[in-house]
């Protein structure tokens, strides 16, 4: 299937997020593409993991993931983050559909370091046939990332990464990071593009740390095949698509003399 569109919703920017966002995914819709929307919730996570008083820890922007952590996570991103998204959608008129990588083995995962991270998965499958079949139907999946083992245990996925895996599998045109920033910054000034090269030096020197790191990681995992550049933009205040132009900072293999689609 062409034109699929995978936009992921950063925890940071969820609840930011403006009536005319959700209008410009319909957009999409309307205009012949598959949008699907996998979201985080980081920020939502905190809070309840707070009110619990469950301590939590980030190790290069990864939550180390004990099981009430990881209790709390599938509680807030599948119950909370997914359902009010995809009512969000519904209500300017998309056909949604909320979903964990749990439901039909959507996403499944394995622990990327036990010992040192808990229960965070890093997706190694996704459930392409279900997806299909839903993108055929013209439903927007809105996907939490809870991934699942073949044991039945199940996985706290950064979104980030669970966004590039579906991109990459469903040979996706374009994967979209929605986030709180305009895009990479470098001494306050956005990068309208970044290389793979770039972003190593950029990880090294410190200027791309914390949340933005499996963002970019994530990024340049699932630069394969037909997705030639990933984009990392604002979700304040914006449409994704305003007048067919994305701003914000494009990771691309090579380096490339636009800013635009
Ligand atoms: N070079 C950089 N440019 C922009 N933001 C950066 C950079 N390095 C780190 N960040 C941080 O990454 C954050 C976005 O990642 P994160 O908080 O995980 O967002 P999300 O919830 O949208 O995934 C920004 O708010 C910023 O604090
Ligand atoms: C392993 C890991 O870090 N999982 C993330 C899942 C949510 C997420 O990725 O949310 P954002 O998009 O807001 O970053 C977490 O527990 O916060």
């Amino acid at each position: 299937m062409n034109n699929i569109v995978v936009v992921k919703c950063g925890g940071s920017t969820i609840t930011e997020l403006t009536e005319s966002f959700f209008e410009s995914i319909v957009q999409l819709k309307n205009a012949g593409k598959h949008p699907i929307i996998v979201h985080g919730g980081g920020p939502a996570i905190n809070k309840m993991l707070t009110q619990l008083q469950i301590p939590s820890t980030f190790i290069d922007g990864l939550r180390k993931t004990t099981e009430e952590v990881l209790e709390t996570a599938e509680m807030v991103l599948c119950g909370k983050m997914n359902k009010q998204l995809t009512r969000k959608l519904q209500s300017v008129g998309a056909k949604a559909i909320g979903l964990s990588g749990t439901d039909g083995k959507l996403i499944v995962a394995e622990a990327i370091d036990k010992e040192k991270l808990g229960f965070v998965g890093e997706p190694v499958q996704i459930n392409k046939k279900l997806l299909l079949s839903l993108l055929d139907s013209d439903f927007i999946p809105v996907i939490a990332p809870i991934g699942v083992d073949q044991s039945g245990q199940h996985y706290n996925i950064n979104a980030d990464s669970a966004a590039a895996i579906i991109a990459a599998e469903l040979k996706a045109e374009e994967l979209v990071f929605v986030t709180d920033v305009d895009g990479i910054l470098k001494d306050k000034h956005l990068l309208p593009t970044i290389t793979a090269e770039e972003i190593a030096l950029y990880i090294n020197d410190g200027t791309i740390y914390g949340g933005m790191i499996p963002k970019v990681k994530a990024a340049l995992k699932s630069l394969t095949g037909s997705l030639q550049s990933v984009w990392i933009m604002n979700g304040k205040g914006t449409s994704l698509f305003a007048n067919g132009t994305i701003y914000g900072t494009k990771i691309t293999k090579k380096q490339v003399a636009t800013t635009a689609t």
